[in-house]
């Protein structure tokens, strides 16, 4: 037996924990390959990646905004946010000689607090407000700036940089993992655009006031899938999670009962095939204008952009600025939808291909009413979300704004 022999058996005790511990800084270090959350020491990889494309930044020679206001969530996604502004955004910004202000966000509510003292005029001049976050805190921002608003005032735009899990609103307006480069360099050379936005209100708890959202607004299998993945699944790190999710959702296949009422409004005529006629529902006993599903939901969401986040164009065919929203819908009455045909649902959907299967059925609207009930075998009353943020369950009316707020792009 060698002396090398001697040592393994010695030290075996100590040797594989060891190995393990440096294979995994290893992979922190240079791979990262679950994308999970990392204490900066290890972001050595992701500092110097973002630094080197920030350096090859050519900014246009003239830019007619001048004052951004940046929030960064510095929890957002994969812990990236505080990298992705000393790395991407504070250079970028300084080379196209654009002032702004920071501000780090140091937990839920942070960001509304701050835009609506933008709203207020009490922080000074503001051009845009770009949110360095995923999807929820852009939404906070919305709330935020749309909070006291009054008919004549002028709001700065929002923009965001994609830092989160789920970045949907940036994958729609600057084109799907677009990363934080891109992302910055549109918005630096952009321009506003409307954008409609969704104003939800509880009929019957007028004291929660109007919540507002320009991006998703879900029930059933997308809000359960995003309740996984902002709870249950949040600690194993972005990449695995957005595997996880969808295989968890699609195994438990869970259909609630409900009833909605929307009020359509005419499609382009050459979308009209992707689109249900909405003649095929009855009219609502409620409101004539309105026609309704009263139905078991596995899937019922609407979408003002056409990424979901997560690589779902969940309703590809709407427009942020036509006063409407695409609703989407599985619904019982075109069949039980098995397993596998919800697999077949999500993996189209990544392509925006679901919306011609004969099970999926959508609509555009520019109002609607959801009675949500329970789910059934487990009688869950299932989760409400805004922009993959939880919103109180109930009976909620939703009306379009039409070009209420308006993103840089
Ligand atoms: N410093 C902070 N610490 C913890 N949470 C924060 C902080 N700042 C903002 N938040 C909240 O975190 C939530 C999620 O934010 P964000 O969308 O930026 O990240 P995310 O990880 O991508 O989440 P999502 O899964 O919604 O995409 C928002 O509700 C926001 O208010």
């Amino acid at each position: 037996m060698s002396y090398n022999d001697d040592f393994i058996q010695d030290h075996a005790g100590i040797l594989g924990p060891a190995a393990l511990m440096v294979a995994l800084i290893l992979t922190g270090l240079f791979i990262n390959p679950l994308n999970v959350p990392l204490p900066s020491f290890f972001q050595v990889h992701d500092r110097k990646k973002l630094r080197n494309k920030s350096k090859a930044y050519n900014p246009p020679k003239s830019l007619k905004y001048k004052n951004f206001l940046v929030l960064v969530n510095p929890n957002a996604g994969a812990g990236m946010g505080k990298l992705t502004y000393t790395e991407v955004i504070k250079p970028m910004l300084d080379k196209a000689k654009m002032g702004h202000e920071v501000v780090f966000t140091e937990g839920p509510g942070h960001a509304s607090q701050v835009c609506r003292e933008v709203a207020e005029g009490s922080r000074g001049p503001c051009d845009c407000v770009i949110s360095a976050s995923g999807d929820g805190m852009l939404h906070e921002c919305l709330n935020g700036l749309l909070a006291n608003v009054g008919a004549d005032d002028k709001l700065p735009p929002l923009a965001v940089v994609p830092v989160g899990s789920g970045n949907g609103v940036a994958d729609s307006l600057y084109g799907r993992k677009c990363g934080p480069h891109v992302a910055l360099e549109k918005i630096i050379s952009g321009k506003p655009s409307d954008v409609d936005v969704m104003a939800m209100t509880y009929p019957n708890k007028p004291e929660l006031g109007v919540i507002y959202d320009l991006h998703f607004f879900c029930w059933a299998v997308f809000s359960d899938h995003d309740f996984l993945t902002e709870n249950t699944l949040r600690w194993i790190g972005p990449m695995l999670k957005m595997v996880l999710a969808p295989a968890i959702v699609i195994a438990r296949m869970t259909w609630y009962s409900g009833v909605l009422d929307f009020a359509p409004v005419e499609v382009d005529k050459d979308l009209k095939k992707h689109y249900k006629d909405p003649k095929s529902w009855p009219e609502s006993p409620d409101d004539k204008t309105m026609r309704r599903c009263d139905d078991w939901f596995w899937c019922m969401a609407a979408g003002n952009l056409k990424e979901a986040g997560g690589d779902l164009a969940a309703t590809p065919h709407v427009r942020q600025d036509e006063g409407a929203v695409d609703i989407l819908m599985v619904t019982k009455s075109r069949g039980w939808v098995s397993r596998f045909r919800g697999l077949m649902i999500f993996l189209q959907a990544e392509n925006g291909e679901h919306t011609d299967f004969d099970d999926v059925q959508i609509v555009k609207c520019n109002r609607f009413r959801l009675k949500p009930g329970r789910s059934r075998f487990r009688n869950s009353p299932g989760h409400l979300q805004l922009s993959g943020q939880e919103q109180e369950n109930g009976e909620v009316v939703v009306e379009v704004r039409s070009g209420m707020m308006r993103v840089m792009k």
